[in-house]
């Protein structure tokens, strides 16, 4: 009787506080919207992951507001119906796709030097693309590197160090990181970036959304004074398809969760469209967004430590195999 008794007083505190969450969630879902009106008729932008969610969202509101729109994607076909939707919407014909798989590097060395060949200027660069695992084990990719965190953080690394010249040459150029707000559960073990000691999808999702911090702040620091500026967001819990590499038995209900509760894809998009768009954040590098706000308080206290910042940049450059050289002579 007793333990009857326990169960069901568990079982309701447990009810109360998922109701408690999902309602802070549902409220919180309006707030932070971009309310710019900048013309982007001139310019480029350049958005990873563009076929879907929140990737798709962002492109699509910068097509309406008539930039050239570079859909960076791995899989071909998605990304030409994506394109058509995006022309068919906005009636903006200036929308090309090109193929970029962010866990090879060699992808990512051809993608940019055809971007490089093509594009005389990258005004807006998103690194939006991320992945989630829902594997035991880690997977390496071609390069001997683990999956999630080449797709998340070196990919993102290497093809921004690749488009940064173009980027210099392009006046008030924009860089924009997308992490989450899972960086703050993260940790940067520099002996265990490849996850050979140990390996946990959670942990890993979390490290590779802290790296993309991190590398956000080192870069700005290093393009002090280059024109271009380089942020990093949290878009939100967001109603999308990157949990579909989940176990179904996470897998559907944190679907039900997210579709009842949490941002639509347009929602999710706004606070890159901010940082993409605004004129308030024009000469702002280096900071933390969320819902269109600077969200440097509350944040992983990690994200100060300058020194683990160098010593990210140094692995990774070496894990990539960028020069850097090249980097220090990023202004
Ligand atoms: N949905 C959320 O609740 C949420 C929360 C916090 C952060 N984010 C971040 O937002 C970003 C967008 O995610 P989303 O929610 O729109 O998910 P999504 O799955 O709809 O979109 C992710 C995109 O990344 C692309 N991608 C994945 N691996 C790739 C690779 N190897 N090469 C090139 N492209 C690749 C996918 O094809 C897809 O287009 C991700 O970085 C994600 O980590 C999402």
């Amino acid at each position: 009787m007793e333990l009857c008794n326990c169960i069901t007083i568990y079982t309701i505190i447990y009810v109360i506080i998922v109701a408690f969450v999902a309602a802070w969630i549902y409220f919180q879902r309006g707030i932070g919207q971009c309310h710019s009106t900048t013309d982007l008729t001139g310019k480029t932008v350049l958005i990873t992951g563009a076929n879907c969610g929140i990737g798709f969202m962002t492109a699509l509101h910068l097509a309406r507001r008539n930039a050239r729109v570079v859909l960076a994607c791995r899989n071909k076909d998605r990304a030409e119906k994506a394109k058509e939707e995006i022309i068919a919407k906005t009636g903006n014909t200036n929308v090309v796709v090109r193929l970029l798989d962010l866990c090879s590097l060699k992808s990512v060395r051809d993608f940019a030097k055809q971007i490089i060949e093509e594009e005389p200027r990258l005004d807006i660069l998103i690194n939006n693309a991320g992945t989630v695992s829902g594997g035991k084990y880690r997977v390496l990719t071609e390069d001997g590197l683990e999956t999630l965190f080449a797709t998340n953080y070196f990919g993102p690394f290497l093809l921004t160090n690749l488009l940064l010249d173009l980027m210099k040459c392009t006046p008030h150029s924009r860089i924009i990181n997308v992490s989450s707000v899972m960086n703050n559960y993260g940790n940067i073990d520099l002996q265990n970036l490849n996850a050979e000691k140990s390996y946990s999808p959670s942990k890993c999702y979390a490290a590779s959304k802290l790296a993309m911090v991190l590398f956000t702040r080192e870069l700005a620091r290093k393009l002090e004074g280059s024109g271009v500026t380089a942020n990093v967001l949290h878009p939100g819990v967001v109603n999308t398809d990157l949990f579909r590499n989940l176990s179904f038995l996470f897998r559907y209900p944190i679907k039900g969760f997210v579709t009842l509760f949490c941002k639509t894809p347009e929602e999710g998009a706004q606070t890159s469209l901010h940082l993409a768009l605004s004129d308030d954040v024009k000469t702002v590098s280096g900071k933390y967004f969320a819902d269109c706000r600077l969200m440097e308080s509350g944040a992983n206290p990690i994200i100060h430590n300058k020194e683990l910042a160098e010593k990210l940049w140094k692995h990774s450059c070496e894990m990539t195999g960028l020069s850097s050289k090249r980097m220090d002579s990023n202004k």
